[in-house]
Protein backbone atom coordinates (compact mmCIF):
# COMPACT_ATOMS: atom_id res chain seq x y z
CA UNK A 1 0.00 0.00 0.00
CA UNK A 2 1.23 3.46 -0.58
CA UNK A 3 0.23 6.15 1.81
CA UNK A 4 0.61 9.91 2.05
CA UNK A 5 0.78 11.36 5.62
CA UNK A 6 -0.58 15.12 6.15
CA UNK A 7 1.15 15.94 9.24
CA UNK A 8 -0.89 18.76 10.59
CA UNK A 9 -3.54 17.65 8.55
CA UNK A 10 -6.25 19.75 10.68
CA UNK A 11 -4.78 23.02 9.87
CA UNK A 12 -5.18 25.98 7.64
CA UNK A 13 -2.79 24.82 4.94
CA UNK A 14 -4.17 20.80 4.62
CA UNK A 15 -7.56 22.24 4.87
CA UNK A 16 -7.38 25.00 2.32
CA UNK A 17 -4.81 23.66 -0.12
CA UNK A 18 -3.51 19.97 0.42
CA UNK A 19 -6.65 18.04 0.35
CA UNK A 20 -8.99 20.06 -1.94
CA UNK A 21 -6.29 19.41 -4.39
CA UNK A 22 -5.91 15.56 -3.78
CA UNK A 23 -9.88 15.89 -4.04
CA UNK A 24 -9.11 17.40 -7.68
CA UNK A 25 -6.83 14.87 -8.25
CA UNK A 26 -9.35 11.91 -7.53
CA UNK A 27 -11.99 13.38 -9.39
CA UNK A 28 -9.55 13.62 -12.57
CA UNK A 29 -8.68 10.27 -11.67
CA UNK A 30 -4.66 10.98 -11.31
CA UNK A 31 -4.22 9.58 -7.63
CA UNK A 32 -2.25 6.60 -7.54
CA UNK A 33 -4.31 3.52 -6.97
CA UNK A 34 -4.66 2.16 -3.61
CA UNK A 35 -3.11 5.16 -2.32
CA UNK A 36 -4.28 6.05 1.37
CA UNK A 37 -4.31 9.28 2.92
CA UNK A 38 -3.53 9.82 6.50
CA UNK A 39 -4.39 12.74 8.18
CA UNK A 40 -1.94 13.27 11.63
CA UNK A 41 -2.09 16.00 14.33
CA UNK A 42 -2.08 16.04 18.00
CA UNK A 43 -6.00 16.69 18.08
CA UNK A 44 -7.77 13.58 19.76
CA UNK A 45 -10.49 12.78 17.04
CA UNK A 46 -12.00 10.25 15.23
CA UNK A 47 -11.15 9.59 11.61
CA UNK A 48 -15.13 10.05 10.94
CA UNK A 49 -15.18 13.49 12.88
CA UNK A 50 -11.92 14.22 10.96
CA UNK A 51 -13.31 13.22 7.68
CA UNK A 52 -16.56 15.27 8.02
CA UNK A 53 -13.94 18.20 8.43
CA UNK A 54 -12.30 17.52 5.49
CA UNK A 55 -15.65 16.81 3.55
CA UNK A 56 -16.67 20.24 4.59
CA UNK A 57 -13.46 22.23 3.67
CA UNK A 58 -12.95 20.20 0.44
CA UNK A 59 -16.89 20.64 -1.00
CA UNK A 60 -16.81 24.30 -0.58
CA UNK A 61 -14.11 24.60 -2.49
CA UNK A 62 -14.95 22.03 -5.24
CA UNK A 63 -18.21 23.54 -5.38
CA UNK A 64 -16.73 27.13 -5.81
CA UNK A 65 -14.99 25.38 -9.10
CA UNK A 66 -17.90 23.59 -10.06
CA UNK A 67 -16.25 20.52 -9.65
CA UNK A 68 -18.08 18.61 -7.09
CA UNK A 69 -19.16 15.28 -7.74
CA UNK A 70 -20.32 13.13 -4.67
CA UNK A 71 -18.51 9.98 -6.71
CA UNK A 72 -15.38 11.48 -6.51
CA UNK A 73 -16.20 12.18 -2.96
CA UNK A 74 -16.62 8.62 -2.43
CA UNK A 75 -13.67 7.47 -3.78
CA UNK A 76 -12.00 9.99 -1.88
CA UNK A 77 -13.54 9.26 1.68
CA UNK A 78 -12.67 5.54 1.22
CA UNK A 79 -8.95 6.64 1.05
CA UNK A 80 -8.74 8.98 4.15
CA UNK A 81 -8.12 8.33 7.77
CA UNK A 82 -6.99 9.71 10.70
CA UNK A 83 -4.36 9.06 13.81
CA UNK A 84 -4.25 11.31 16.82
CA UNK A 85 -0.24 11.87 17.27
CA UNK A 86 2.39 13.61 18.69
CA UNK A 87 5.05 14.14 15.75
CA UNK A 88 7.90 14.24 17.60
CA UNK A 89 7.52 11.30 19.60
CA UNK A 90 8.71 7.98 18.02
CA UNK A 91 6.86 5.91 20.40
CA UNK A 92 3.59 8.24 18.94
CA UNK A 93 4.87 7.09 15.62
CA UNK A 94 5.14 3.55 16.02
CA UNK A 95 1.16 2.81 15.33
CA UNK A 96 1.09 4.98 12.44
CA UNK A 97 4.40 3.14 10.90
CA UNK A 98 1.79 0.09 11.49
CA UNK A 99 -0.80 1.48 9.76
CA UNK A 100 0.97 2.60 6.42
CA UNK A 101 3.01 -0.86 6.79
CA UNK A 102 6.21 -1.03 4.54
CA UNK A 103 4.67 0.37 1.02
CA UNK A 104 6.16 4.02 -0.42
CA UNK A 105 5.04 6.49 2.43
CA UNK A 106 5.30 10.05 1.61
CA UNK A 107 5.06 12.39 4.56
CA UNK A 108 4.21 15.94 4.28
CA UNK A 109 4.77 18.30 7.18
CA UNK A 110 1.91 20.84 7.53
CA UNK A 111 3.02 22.37 10.83
CA UNK A 112 4.92 24.73 12.07
CA UNK A 113 8.93 24.69 10.61
CA UNK A 114 10.05 24.89 13.98
CA UNK A 115 9.22 21.41 14.59
CA UNK A 116 10.88 19.97 11.90
CA UNK A 117 14.36 18.69 13.54
CA UNK A 118 12.48 16.83 16.12
CA UNK A 119 9.66 15.90 13.88
CA UNK A 120 12.17 14.02 11.56
CA UNK A 121 14.41 12.84 14.03
CA UNK A 122 11.09 10.82 15.35
CA UNK A 123 9.87 9.48 12.15
CA UNK A 124 13.98 7.94 12.05
CA UNK A 125 13.42 6.57 15.25
CA UNK A 126 9.59 5.22 14.37
CA UNK A 127 10.85 3.33 10.77
CA UNK A 128 8.95 6.47 8.93
CA UNK A 129 12.59 7.56 7.45
CA UNK A 130 13.31 4.14 5.46
CA UNK A 131 14.46 4.07 1.80
CA UNK A 132 11.05 3.60 0.92
CA UNK A 133 10.13 7.01 2.54
CA UNK A 134 9.78 10.18 1.10
CA UNK A 135 9.39 14.42 3.07
CA UNK A 136 7.65 16.79 2.04
CA UNK A 137 8.69 19.92 3.46
CA UNK A 138 6.80 23.26 3.28
CA UNK A 139 8.68 26.77 3.36
CA UNK A 140 9.86 28.56 5.21
CA UNK A 141 12.77 26.26 6.45
CA UNK A 142 14.54 28.67 9.10
CA UNK A 143 14.59 31.93 9.29
CA UNK A 144 18.06 32.39 8.02
CA UNK A 145 21.08 30.60 6.93
CA UNK A 146 21.90 29.30 10.46
CA UNK A 147 18.69 27.74 11.31
CA UNK A 148 18.34 26.85 7.71
CA UNK A 149 20.89 25.06 8.35
CA UNK A 150 20.29 23.45 11.80
CA UNK A 151 16.85 22.07 10.68
CA UNK A 152 18.17 20.92 7.20
CA UNK A 153 21.30 18.57 9.09
CA UNK A 154 18.55 17.33 11.10
CA UNK A 155 16.98 16.30 7.72
CA UNK A 156 19.78 15.16 5.87
CA UNK A 157 20.47 12.55 9.36
CA UNK A 158 17.00 11.46 8.47
CA UNK A 159 16.16 11.47 4.87
CA UNK A 160 18.94 11.42 1.65
CA UNK A 161 18.74 13.95 -0.43
CA UNK A 162 16.51 12.17 -3.03
CA UNK A 163 14.10 11.51 -0.71
CA UNK A 164 14.09 15.37 0.48
CA UNK A 165 11.21 17.66 -1.26
CA UNK A 166 11.32 21.55 -0.31
CA UNK A 167 8.04 22.59 -1.53
CA UNK A 168 8.05 26.07 -3.26
CA UNK A 169 4.49 26.28 -4.46
CA UNK A 170 4.96 28.53 -7.14
CA UNK A 171 7.16 26.18 -9.04
CA UNK A 172 3.62 24.18 -9.40
CA UNK A 173 1.84 27.19 -11.18
CA UNK A 174 1.15 26.57 -14.50
CA UNK A 175 2.57 29.64 -15.95
CA UNK A 176 5.74 29.20 -14.17
CA UNK A 177 6.54 26.00 -15.69
CA UNK A 178 5.53 27.44 -19.15
CA UNK A 179 8.51 29.73 -18.44
CA UNK A 180 10.69 26.91 -18.86
CA UNK A 181 8.87 26.00 -22.11
CA UNK A 182 8.43 29.50 -23.40
CA UNK A 183 12.49 30.08 -22.99
CA UNK A 184 13.59 26.31 -23.86
CA UNK A 185 10.94 24.95 -26.32
CA UNK A 186 11.28 28.30 -29.20
CA UNK A 187 14.55 29.50 -30.77
CA UNK A 188 13.03 33.17 -30.94
CA UNK A 189 13.39 34.33 -27.65
CA UNK A 190 16.86 32.69 -26.86
CA UNK A 191 18.95 35.03 -28.86
CA UNK A 192 17.41 38.43 -27.37
CA UNK A 193 17.42 36.91 -23.73
CA UNK A 194 20.40 38.76 -22.44
CA UNK A 195 21.98 42.18 -21.69
CA UNK A 196 22.00 43.09 -25.57
CA UNK A 197 18.27 43.51 -26.03
CA UNK A 198 16.75 43.15 -22.69
CA UNK A 199 16.67 46.50 -20.38
CA UNK A 200 15.59 45.43 -17.46
CA UNK A 201 13.21 42.82 -15.39
CA UNK A 202 10.35 43.05 -12.67
CA UNK A 203 9.05 40.86 -10.69
CA UNK A 204 6.14 41.86 -8.72
CA UNK A 205 3.66 39.84 -6.08
CA UNK A 206 0.97 41.88 -5.15
CA UNK A 207 -1.50 40.84 -2.52
CA UNK A 208 -4.60 42.39 -1.19
CA UNK A 209 -4.79 40.46 1.60
CA UNK A 210 -3.45 42.09 5.11
CA UNK A 211 -1.25 39.69 7.64
CA UNK A 212 -4.34 39.44 9.99
CA UNK A 213 -4.29 36.48 12.19
CA UNK A 214 -1.18 35.35 10.97
CA UNK A 215 1.20 38.02 12.61
CA UNK A 216 2.78 35.65 15.11
CA UNK A 217 4.22 33.88 12.50
CA UNK A 218 4.61 36.73 9.74
CA UNK A 219 6.06 39.20 12.77
CA UNK A 220 9.10 37.36 12.95
CA UNK A 221 9.48 36.63 9.35
CA UNK A 222 8.31 39.68 7.24
CA UNK A 223 8.02 40.01 3.31
CA UNK A 224 11.54 39.43 3.15
CA UNK A 225 11.57 35.66 4.54
CA UNK A 226 7.86 35.19 3.75
CA UNK A 227 8.00 35.93 -0.20
CA UNK A 228 11.44 37.27 -1.23
CA UNK A 229 13.74 34.21 -0.17
CA UNK A 230 11.37 31.71 -1.19
CA UNK A 231 9.12 32.39 -4.18
CA UNK A 232 10.70 35.90 -5.86
CA UNK A 233 14.30 34.20 -5.86
CA UNK A 234 12.97 31.22 -8.00
CA UNK A 235 11.03 33.26 -10.07
CA UNK A 236 14.46 35.27 -10.60
CA UNK A 237 15.98 32.03 -11.11
CA UNK A 238 13.73 30.60 -14.11
CA UNK A 239 14.17 34.57 -15.66
CA UNK A 240 17.84 34.15 -15.56
CA UNK A 241 19.10 30.75 -15.17
CA UNK A 242 20.97 28.88 -18.65
CA UNK A 243 19.79 26.59 -20.74
CA UNK A 244 20.00 23.40 -18.33
CA UNK A 245 21.07 20.31 -20.71
CA UNK A 246 17.99 18.67 -20.13
CA UNK A 247 14.76 18.85 -17.48
CA UNK A 248 16.84 16.29 -15.50
CA UNK A 249 15.73 17.86 -11.58
CA UNK A 250 19.66 18.15 -11.25
CA UNK A 251 20.20 19.39 -14.64
CA UNK A 252 17.65 22.57 -14.24
CA UNK A 253 18.67 22.89 -10.07
CA UNK A 254 22.62 23.35 -11.37
CA UNK A 255 21.79 25.96 -13.21
CA UNK A 256 19.29 27.95 -10.51
CA UNK A 257 21.60 27.97 -8.06
CA UNK A 258 24.49 29.10 -10.38
CA UNK A 259 22.08 32.51 -10.86
CA UNK A 260 21.87 32.51 -7.04
CA UNK A 261 25.62 32.28 -6.17
CA UNK A 262 25.86 35.26 -8.96
CA UNK A 263 23.82 38.01 -7.20
CA UNK A 264 25.08 40.38 -5.84
CA UNK A 265 25.40 40.97 -2.08
CA UNK A 266 23.92 44.16 -0.79
CA UNK A 267 26.06 45.94 1.44
CA UNK A 268 25.26 48.34 4.18
CA UNK A 269 26.60 51.56 1.99
CA UNK A 270 23.72 50.69 -0.57
CA UNK A 271 20.92 49.23 0.94
CA UNK A 272 18.80 52.46 1.36
CA UNK A 273 19.86 53.13 -2.82
CA UNK A 274 18.69 49.21 -3.82
CA UNK A 275 16.27 48.20 -1.26
CA UNK A 276 13.02 49.23 0.19
CA UNK A 277 10.95 48.17 3.33
CA UNK A 278 7.24 49.58 3.78
CA UNK A 279 4.63 48.76 6.34
CA UNK A 280 0.84 49.21 5.84
CA UNK A 281 -1.10 52.01 7.65
CA UNK A 282 -4.58 52.05 7.93
CA UNK A 283 -6.63 52.39 4.75
CA UNK A 284 -9.03 51.07 2.38
CA UNK A 285 -8.48 47.82 0.71
CA UNK A 286 -11.10 46.44 -2.13
CA UNK A 287 -13.52 48.72 -1.52
CA UNK A 288 -13.47 48.87 2.73
CA UNK A 289 -11.46 50.24 5.43
CA UNK A 290 -8.35 47.87 6.11
CA UNK A 291 -6.64 48.49 9.75
CA UNK A 292 -2.69 49.26 9.93
CA UNK A 293 -0.42 46.35 10.24
CA UNK A 294 0.37 47.96 14.18
CA UNK A 295 -3.34 47.81 15.04
CA UNK A 296 -3.59 43.73 13.74
CA UNK A 297 -0.17 43.21 15.71
CA UNK A 298 -1.65 45.21 18.91
CA UNK A 299 1.72 46.54 19.23
CA UNK A 300 4.35 48.92 17.16
CA UNK A 301 6.32 46.43 14.97
CA UNK A 302 9.64 46.96 12.87
CA UNK A 303 8.78 43.76 10.21
CA UNK A 304 8.01 44.91 6.56
CA UNK A 305 4.92 44.06 4.89
CA UNK A 306 6.22 45.13 1.77
CA UNK A 307 10.02 44.94 0.05
CA UNK A 308 11.63 46.13 -3.08
CA UNK A 309 14.78 45.01 -3.99
CA UNK A 310 16.95 46.07 -7.35
CA UNK A 311 18.80 42.82 -7.45
CA UNK A 312 21.76 42.43 -9.81
CA UNK A 313 23.42 39.42 -11.25
CA UNK A 314 27.06 39.55 -11.78
CA UNK A 315 27.58 37.02 -15.26
CA UNK A 316 27.98 37.60 -18.67
CA UNK A 317 24.44 36.96 -19.57
CA UNK A 318 22.89 39.70 -17.55
CA UNK A 319 25.84 42.13 -16.85
CA UNK A 320 24.00 45.52 -16.79
CA UNK A 321 20.44 44.32 -16.33
CA UNK A 322 18.77 45.30 -12.94
CA UNK A 323 15.85 43.01 -11.95
CA UNK A 324 13.51 44.99 -9.71
CA UNK A 325 11.54 42.68 -7.54
CA UNK A 326 8.65 43.68 -5.09
CA UNK A 327 5.67 42.33 -2.99
CA UNK A 328 3.91 43.26 0.01
CA UNK A 329 0.80 42.69 1.40
CA UNK A 330 -2.40 45.03 1.38
CA UNK A 331 -2.28 46.30 -2.03
CA UNK A 332 -4.37 47.33 -4.74
CA UNK A 333 -4.59 44.05 -6.45
CA UNK A 334 -3.84 39.90 -6.23
CA UNK A 335 -1.48 40.78 -9.36
CA UNK A 336 1.87 38.78 -9.72
CA UNK A 337 3.89 39.51 -12.95
CA UNK A 338 7.02 39.45 -14.38
CA UNK A 339 8.32 42.23 -16.92
CA UNK A 340 10.77 41.41 -19.28
CA UNK A 341 11.14 44.75 -20.35
CA UNK A 342 13.39 45.05 -23.97
CA UNK A 343 15.46 48.04 -24.65
CA UNK A 344 14.41 50.82 -26.31
CA UNK A 345 15.04 51.32 -30.47
CA UNK A 346 18.36 52.79 -31.00
CA UNK A 347 17.02 55.20 -33.37
CA UNK A 348 13.16 55.48 -34.37
CA UNK A 349 11.94 56.96 -38.01
CA UNK A 350 8.66 57.38 -36.44
CA UNK A 351 6.98 60.68 -35.27
CA UNK A 352 6.49 60.83 -31.17
CA UNK A 353 3.10 60.33 -30.54
CA UNK A 354 0.84 62.20 -27.69
CA UNK A 355 2.23 58.96 -25.61
CA UNK A 356 5.74 60.25 -26.11
CA UNK A 357 8.43 57.88 -28.18
CA UNK A 358 7.79 54.90 -29.94
CA UNK A 359 7.18 52.12 -26.88
CA UNK A 360 10.05 49.79 -26.27
CA UNK A 361 8.57 45.76 -26.35
CA UNK A 362 7.79 44.08 -23.45
CA UNK A 363 6.97 40.96 -22.42
CA UNK A 364 4.62 40.59 -19.34
CA UNK A 365 4.60 36.94 -17.84
CA UNK A 366 0.99 36.86 -15.96
CA UNK A 367 0.60 34.42 -13.23
CA UNK A 368 -2.19 36.23 -11.22
CA UNK A 369 -4.48 36.70 -11.51
CA UNK A 370 -4.89 35.54 -14.81
CA UNK A 371 -2.07 33.14 -16.73
CA UNK A 372 -0.99 34.66 -19.72
CA UNK A 373 2.12 35.54 -21.71
CA UNK A 374 1.90 38.40 -23.68
CA UNK A 375 4.37 40.54 -25.93
CA UNK A 376 3.94 43.84 -26.78
CA UNK A 377 5.11 45.24 -30.20
CA UNK A 378 4.54 48.60 -32.32
CA UNK A 379 2.14 48.27 -35.08
CA UNK A 380 1.20 50.75 -37.55
CA UNK A 381 -2.25 52.82 -36.29
CA UNK A 382 -5.03 52.44 -38.90
CA UNK A 383 -5.84 55.32 -41.06
CA UNK A 384 -4.47 57.73 -43.46
CA UNK A 385 -2.18 60.29 -41.22
CA UNK A 386 0.27 62.05 -43.76
CA UNK A 387 3.05 60.60 -41.30
CA UNK A 388 3.03 56.91 -40.37
CA UNK A 389 1.77 56.56 -36.72
CA UNK A 390 2.20 53.53 -34.59
CA UNK A 391 0.68 52.04 -31.41
CA UNK A 392 1.03 48.83 -29.36
CA UNK A 393 -0.83 46.44 -29.39
CA UNK A 394 -0.58 43.34 -27.11
CA UNK A 395 -0.03 39.30 -28.62
CA UNK A 396 -1.34 36.88 -26.09
CA UNK A 397 1.19 33.73 -26.04
CA UNK A 398 -0.87 32.61 -23.43
CA UNK A 399 -1.14 28.08 -23.28
CA UNK A 400 -4.29 29.45 -23.87
CA UNK A 401 -7.60 27.55 -25.03
CA UNK A 402 -7.13 24.98 -27.55
CA UNK A 403 -9.54 25.80 -30.46
CA UNK A 404 -12.70 23.24 -30.24
CA UNK A 405 -12.71 22.91 -34.17
CA UNK A 406 -15.65 25.04 -35.01
CA UNK A 407 -13.22 28.30 -35.11
CA UNK A 408 -14.41 29.34 -31.61
CA UNK A 409 -12.26 28.52 -28.49
CA UNK A 410 -13.15 25.40 -25.86
CA UNK A 411 -13.96 26.17 -22.74
CA UNK A 412 -10.49 26.97 -20.27
CA UNK A 413 -9.42 23.97 -18.39
CA UNK A 414 -9.82 24.60 -14.58
CA UNK A 415 -6.69 26.44 -13.29
CA UNK A 416 -5.26 23.98 -10.86
CA UNK A 417 -4.05 24.01 -7.33
CA UNK A 418 -0.39 24.47 -7.52
CA UNK A 419 -0.07 22.11 -5.28
CA UNK A 420 -2.15 19.35 -6.79
CA UNK A 421 1.34 19.21 -9.79
CA UNK A 422 3.63 19.23 -6.50
CA UNK A 423 1.90 16.28 -4.58
CA UNK A 424 2.03 14.48 -7.65
CA UNK A 425 5.86 14.89 -8.14
CA UNK A 426 6.63 14.33 -4.75
CA UNK A 427 4.88 10.63 -4.85
CA UNK A 428 6.20 10.02 -7.67
CA UNK A 429 9.47 11.47 -6.60
CA UNK A 430 10.09 13.63 -9.18
CA UNK A 431 11.98 16.56 -7.59
CA UNK A 432 12.31 19.10 -10.65
CA UNK A 433 9.98 21.19 -9.02
CA UNK A 434 11.20 20.89 -5.84
CA UNK A 435 14.45 23.66 -3.78
CA UNK A 436 17.48 21.64 -3.40
CA UNK A 437 19.34 22.16 -0.52
CA UNK A 438 22.70 24.56 -1.84
CA UNK A 439 19.28 26.48 -3.47
CA UNK A 440 17.72 26.96 -0.37
CA UNK A 441 21.25 27.53 1.45
CA UNK A 442 22.09 30.48 -1.25
CA UNK A 443 19.20 31.91 -1.27
CA UNK A 444 19.38 32.34 2.65
CA UNK A 445 22.28 33.59 2.14
CA UNK A 446 21.71 36.87 0.32
CA UNK A 447 18.59 37.07 2.18
CA UNK A 448 20.65 37.52 5.22
CA UNK A 449 23.13 39.90 3.56
CA UNK A 450 20.22 42.35 3.05
CA UNK A 451 18.36 41.91 6.23
CA UNK A 452 22.20 42.27 7.79
CA UNK A 453 22.47 45.01 5.68
CA UNK A 454 19.19 46.55 6.96
CA UNK A 455 20.03 45.95 10.70
CA UNK A 456 23.34 47.61 10.48
CA UNK A 457 22.58 50.41 8.16
CA UNK A 458 19.48 51.42 10.68
CA UNK A 459 16.80 50.78 7.51
CA UNK A 460 13.26 51.08 8.78
CA UNK A 461 9.91 50.25 6.74
CA UNK A 462 9.02 53.10 5.09
CA UNK A 463 4.42 53.67 5.91
CA UNK A 464 2.07 53.03 2.75
CA UNK A 465 -1.76 53.78 3.14
CA UNK A 466 -3.51 50.44 2.68
CA UNK A 467 -4.55 49.72 -0.79
CA UNK A 468 -1.94 51.77 -2.52
CA UNK A 469 1.50 49.93 -4.07
CA UNK A 470 3.72 50.49 -1.05
CA UNK A 471 5.60 53.68 0.02
CA UNK A 472 6.85 56.13 -2.55
CA UNK A 473 10.54 54.76 -1.97
CA UNK A 474 9.46 52.10 -4.00
CA UNK A 475 8.74 54.27 -7.36
CA UNK A 476 11.72 56.27 -6.26
CA UNK A 477 13.99 52.71 -6.36
CA UNK A 478 12.59 52.64 -10.11
CA UNK A 479 12.68 56.40 -11.23
CA UNK A 480 16.39 56.55 -9.92
CA UNK A 481 17.04 54.40 -12.72
CA UNK A 482 15.12 56.25 -14.99
CA UNK A 483 12.71 53.60 -15.01
CA UNK A 484 9.54 53.01 -13.87
CA UNK A 485 6.93 49.77 -12.74
CA UNK A 486 4.70 47.90 -14.78
CA UNK A 487 1.07 49.08 -14.59
CA UNK A 488 -1.30 46.84 -15.86
CA UNK A 489 -2.37 48.94 -19.58
CA UNK A 490 -0.34 48.67 -22.12
N1 LIG B 1 -1.47 28.36 5.66
C1 LIG B 1 -0.90 28.74 4.54
O1 LIG B 1 -1.50 29.33 3.62
C2 LIG B 1 0.54 28.47 4.32
C3 LIG B 1 1.27 27.73 5.24
N2 LIG B 1 2.58 27.45 4.98
C4 LIG B 1 3.36 26.63 5.92
O2 LIG B 1 2.67 25.42 6.18
C5 LIG B 1 2.90 24.98 7.50
C6 LIG B 1 1.58 24.81 8.23
O3 LIG B 1 0.91 26.05 8.27
P1 LIG B 1 -0.63 26.18 8.69
O4 LIG B 1 -1.43 25.06 8.12
O5 LIG B 1 -1.02 27.55 8.37
O6 LIG B 1 -0.55 25.99 10.27
P2 LIG B 1 -1.73 25.64 11.29
O7 LIG B 1 -1.30 26.19 12.61
O8 LIG B 1 -3.05 26.00 10.76
O9 LIG B 1 -1.68 24.05 11.37
C7 LIG B 1 -0.65 23.36 12.01
C8 LIG B 1 -1.06 21.91 12.20
O10 LIG B 1 -0.02 21.21 12.86
C9 LIG B 1 -0.57 20.36 13.85
N3 LIG B 1 0.46 20.11 14.85
C10 LIG B 1 1.06 20.98 15.69
N4 LIG B 1 1.97 20.37 16.46
C11 LIG B 1 1.96 19.05 16.10
C12 LIG B 1 2.66 17.91 16.52
N5 LIG B 1 3.59 17.97 17.51
N6 LIG B 1 2.39 16.74 15.93
C13 LIG B 1 1.46 16.64 14.95
N7 LIG B 1 0.77 17.70 14.50
C14 LIG B 1 1.00 18.89 15.07
C15 LIG B 1 -1.79 21.15 14.34
O11 LIG B 1 -2.81 20.37 14.88
P3 LIG B 1 -2.90 19.94 16.41
O12 LIG B 1 -2.91 21.18 17.23
O13 LIG B 1 -4.16 19.13 16.46
O14 LIG B 1 -1.71 19.11 16.66
C16 LIG B 1 -2.31 21.68 13.00
O15 LIG B 1 -3.09 20.70 12.35
C17 LIG B 1 3.83 26.02 8.10
O16 LIG B 1 5.14 25.60 7.85
C18 LIG B 1 3.54 27.27 7.29
O17 LIG B 1 4.61 28.16 7.30
C19 LIG B 1 3.20 27.86 3.82
C20 LIG B 1 2.53 28.59 2.89
C21 LIG B 1 1.17 29.00 3.07
O1 LIG C 1 3.89 31.34 0.74
C1 LIG C 1 3.12 32.28 0.82
O2 LIG C 1 2.38 32.59 -0.27
C2 LIG C 1 1.16 33.31 -0.14
C3 LIG C 1 0.81 33.82 -1.54
O3 LIG C 1 0.63 32.74 -2.41
P1 LIG C 1 -0.23 32.91 -3.74
O4 LIG C 1 -0.10 31.61 -4.43
O5 LIG C 1 -1.64 33.21 -3.28
O6 LIG C 1 0.34 34.06 -4.49
C4 LIG C 1 1.29 34.45 0.84
O7 LIG C 1 0.03 35.03 1.09
C5 LIG C 1 1.85 33.95 2.16
O8 LIG C 1 2.09 35.06 3.01
C6 LIG C 1 3.15 33.21 1.96
O9 LIG C 1 3.50 32.54 3.16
Amino acid sequence: MAALILFGGGGDLAMRMLLPSLYFLEHDGLLPEGLKIIGAARSEESADDYIAKVHEAVKARAEADQAWDETSWSRMKARLDYLAVDATSPDSLKPLKDKVGDGEVTSFLAVSPSLYARIVTAMKAAGLADKNCRIVLEKPVGRDLKSFLEIDDAVAHAFSEDQVFRIDHYLGKETVQNLIALRFGNTIFEPLWNNLSIDHVQITIGETVGVGDRWPYYDEYGALRDMLQNHMLQLLCLVAMEPPSDLDPDSVRNEKVKVLRSLRPVTVDEAERVTVRGQYVAGVSEGKPAKGYDEERGAESDTETFVAVRADIDNWRWAGVPFFMRTGKRLPEKRTEIVIQFKPLPHSIFDRDDRGEVQANRMVIELQPEEDISLTVMNKRPGLDRRMQLQPIKMSLSWGVPNSGDGKSAAPPRRRIAYERLLLDAMAGDSTLFVRRDEAEQAWKWVDEVSEAWAESGLKPDEYVAGTWGPDSADMLMMRTGRDWNTTDV
